[in-house]
């Protein structure tokens, strides 16, 4: 088992429901570890670098304008195979294909409006928390 960090996102839908606290549980609850967070309103050019890989896709300009709609809380988790902990514990991508007990099935209100997001791979987790965090506000800890 190898010890990883991912990306986590707490969309501006979780902020608006107020299930901060419940989502970090969701997380601690399974040993992964908040070891940075940040609320933060993201810019249009953020948002948009962010999800760059979706430009080419049909629902780029609602992501983004839903992305920039409100504050998210920026999140670096820390555990064991974490980049695929995370995925499970949020589920799939349409709340209405998630499994029961994931964050998208319990939270979350349609597929554009999805609550979380996590990074899908290591690779990308190193750069998705290089983009919003330097390596300085990243603080570990043990149990
Ligand atoms: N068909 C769609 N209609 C509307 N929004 C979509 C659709 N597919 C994806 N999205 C939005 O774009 C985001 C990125 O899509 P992707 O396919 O990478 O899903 P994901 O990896 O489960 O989600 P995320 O990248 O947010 O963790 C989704 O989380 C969702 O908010």
């Amino acid at each position: 088992m190898a010890i990883e960090r991912t990306l986590s996102i707490i969309k501006p839908d979780g902020l608006k429901s107020h299930v901060i606290g419940k989502v970090i549980s969701r997380f601690e609850e399974k040993g992964l570890k908040p070891v940075a967070i940040r609320l933060q309103q993201l810019s249009q050019t953020e948002a948009e670098g962010f999800y760059a890989v979706h430009k080419a896709r049909p629902f780029f300009k609602d992501l983004v304008s839903f992305m920039i709609s409100g504050p998210v809380v920026l999140m670096v988790l820390e555990g064991e195979n974490a980049v695929l902990a995370n995925r499970e514990i949020m589920g799939a991508t349409d709340p209405k294909k998630a499994d029961k007990g994931t964050i998208r099935a319990d939270f979350a209100k349609s597929i554009d409006q999805n609550t979380v997001h996590g990074s899908d791979s290591l690779e990308n987790a190193k750069n998705e928390i290089a983009y919003f965090f330097r390596e300085t506000e990243i603080q570990t800890y043990s149990a």
